[in-house]
């Protein structure tokens, strides 16, 4: 892709997009630019061969697709500084949680006539592995819909959603790999608990979860259809799922959900 790709803070989840992209070939490592108030971030953007600049009006200057990557209080205080310098040829992504595209494109933030996608990613976009969702605002169109989704199928899928799913989206997959690595974790743990050595505990858990998604999405099968395969009768597996269902753990995970879609429209009223 020949386009110049910016990101307004230099953060986790910029850094994370960028190697993503830089690493599937979807644009050259001399064609992203990042800036951040902290030095150390435009350093570890530095380290691979991007360009760090000076500040935000500089990435606006120097890209085309603009990410902005800043916690969701200052996003309006980012557009506000940049917007004189928007083009035609800008497409503003915003990855932002709870950030509405009305308040995106609101008087004091980036007005009207602007090309506003939002995008919910995940950190996994790093390897290549990322569910994310996205909608249109402002003046987006067709091409824009299609340059974005270009850069997130180099680095896993994305789904086009009403704006209204987005915060159900991120308390899902926006904040679902810290549920995962979690439960990784605990898994792990258990092996421990149970004398295998860490290094191997955490190889198991980890390919556990990779072959069992790989399963879900490969066979398309119900999930309780593939558990039961696994539960062999009076075995090891259904000894192991009662103790999770007399912990609650289904309700666990949904409530964790539910919390971070929540707490994703909570945002959207403090901005
Ligand atoms: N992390 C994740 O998994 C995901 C995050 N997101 C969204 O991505 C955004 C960034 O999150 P994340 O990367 O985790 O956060 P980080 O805090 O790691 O990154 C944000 C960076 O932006 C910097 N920053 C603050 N103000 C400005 C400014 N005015 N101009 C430029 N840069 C600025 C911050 O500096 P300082 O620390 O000094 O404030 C910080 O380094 C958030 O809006 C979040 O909702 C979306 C999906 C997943
Ligand atoms: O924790 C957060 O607020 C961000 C948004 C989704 C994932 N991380």
């Amino acid at each position: 892709m020949d386009k110049r790709i910016g990101f307004i803070g230099a953060g986790q989840m910029a850094e994370a997009l960028a190697r993503g992209f830089i690493a599937k070939g979807v644009c050259r490592a001399e064609h992203v630019f990042a800036t951040d108030p902290v030095q150390d971030r435009k350093e570890v953007f530095r380290s691979f061969s991007t360009n760090p600049v000076d500040g935000n009006i500089e990435v606006v200057q120097s890209a085309d697709v603009i990410f902005i990557a800043v916690k969701p209080q200052y996003v309006s205080v980012v557009l506000r500084e940049v917007r004189p310098y928007l083009e035609d040829r800008h497409t503003i992504v915003s990855i932002a949680a709870g950030i509405t595209l009305q308040s995106l494109k609101a008087r004091d933030a980036a007005g009207d006539g602007v090309r506003l996608v939002r995008v919910m990613p995940n950190t996994p976009c790093l390897v290549g592995e990322t569910a994310a969702a996205m909608c249109l605002g402002g003046k987006a169109d067709d091409g824009d819909a299609e340059l974005v989704r270009r850069l997130f199928d180099s680095v896993g899928k994305i789904y086009r959603v009403d704006e209204k799913l987005l915060s159900a989206v991120t308390g899902l997959s926006g904040s679902g790999p810290a549920y995962v690595f979690l439960m990784i974790e605990a898994l792990a743990d258990g092996g421990v608990r149970s004398g295998l050595p860490r290094d191997i505990a955490n190889q198991l858990a980890a390919q556990t979860v990779l072959g069992s998604a790989k399963m879900v999405l490969q066979t398309g099968k119900h999930c309780g259809a593939l558990k039961d395969m696994t539960c062999s009768p009076a075995g090891t597996t259904i000894a192991g799922i009662h103790e999770l269902e007399r912990a609650g753990t289904r309700a666990a995970f949904m409530n964790a959900v539910l919390a971070a879609t929540q707490r994703a429209d909570e945002l959207a009223k403090m901005a």
